[in-house]
């Protein structure tokens, strides 16, 4: 059988000396180039499933393999994208994308080519008229434009966005969505993508990951989105596979795993 590129297998977490884990044996392989989308109740865990695969948090057991090398630390190869954006307020948009090209893949670049790379990066979000500005200057979309700009610039292998477009009103997000189906479709980024709202995980997704609750939460179910490519939100808004997914999932989160409170 094929080697998956990205697999995490039966990881547990557990915090301090909680005798319940929060997470309790997560497995899932993710196809180079694929996208995947957790959903799950606030609290289940997908925040901390995303920082074991950025490195950023150690499982207590299992682990997850990057094209077969094991996850140990945070790395270049596994950029984040946090739902508030985290820029740098006293350095330009072009500045806080240099520094990261900087640090990775600009090592070899002269100092032109770099200039290049980042404005290359800018534009791919459509930021690069806004280039010089500093994050003050500009909207709370934008900002998060320069987040994903600033984590491609990497050509991460993997790109995490932990609910990436939450803090944004509707119109925005909707933009923001389908520049990100844009750029997945032009530079093949596998991604693994953590958000609350259905209709995203379903535009955006070859997958859903569905989470049961937690602690001790796993994955519970995990649905093929076979939309084809390129996605068109008005078209799919009364295409009737569009529909059963969505309400597949919503199945999912309100009746077989509704929150004890809403049950
Ligand atoms: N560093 C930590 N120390 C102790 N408990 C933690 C820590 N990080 C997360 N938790 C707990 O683990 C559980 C899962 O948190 P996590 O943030 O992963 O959930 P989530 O599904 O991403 O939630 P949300 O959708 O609300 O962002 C929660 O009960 C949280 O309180």
């Amino acid at each position: 059988m094929e080697r998956p590129f990205l697999e995490i297998s039966r990881v547990s977490v557990s915090f301090g000396a909680a005798a319940v884990p929060v997470l309790n044996g997560v497995d899932l392989k993710v196809r180079q180039g694929e996208y995947v989308a957790v959903i799950g109740h606030s609290g289940c865990g997908k925040s901390t499933l995303l920082n074991v695969v950025a490195g950023l948090l150690p499982a207590t057991l299992g682990g997850v393999l990057l094209e077969g090398h094991e996850v140990r630390d945070p790395g270049p190869d596994r950029a984040v994208v946090f739902q508030n954006h985290s820029l740098l307020p006293w350095l330009t948009c072009a500045e806080n994308v240099r520094l990261a090209v900087d640090r990775t893949v600009g090592r070899g670049m002269s100092r032109a080519e770099r200039a290049e790379w980042t404005r290359e990066n800018l534009a791919l979000v459509r930021m690069e008229a806004h280039a010089d500005k500093r994050p003050h200057e500009i909207s709370g979309g934008m900002k998060q434009r320069v987040g994903i700009a600033r984590a491609l610039a990497m050509r991460p292998k993997v790109l995490l966005l932990d609910e990436p477009f939450g803090a944004l009103d509707a119109l925005t997000r909707a933009h923001l969505q389908d520049q990100v189906m844009a750029i997945h479709a032009r530079l093949g980024t596998t991604v693994m993508m953590i958000t609350h709202d259905v209709d995203e995980a379903v535009l955006l997704s070859d997958r859903i990951v569905m989470m049961t609750n937690g602690p001790n939460a796993t994955i519970g179910e995990i649905l093929d989105i076979d939309l084809p490519r390129p996605r068109d939100r008005l078209a799919l808004a009364s295409d009737p596979r569009f529909l059963a997914a969505r309400e597949s999932v919503l199945r999912f989160l309100h009746e077989r795993h509704a929150l004890p409170a809403a049950a």
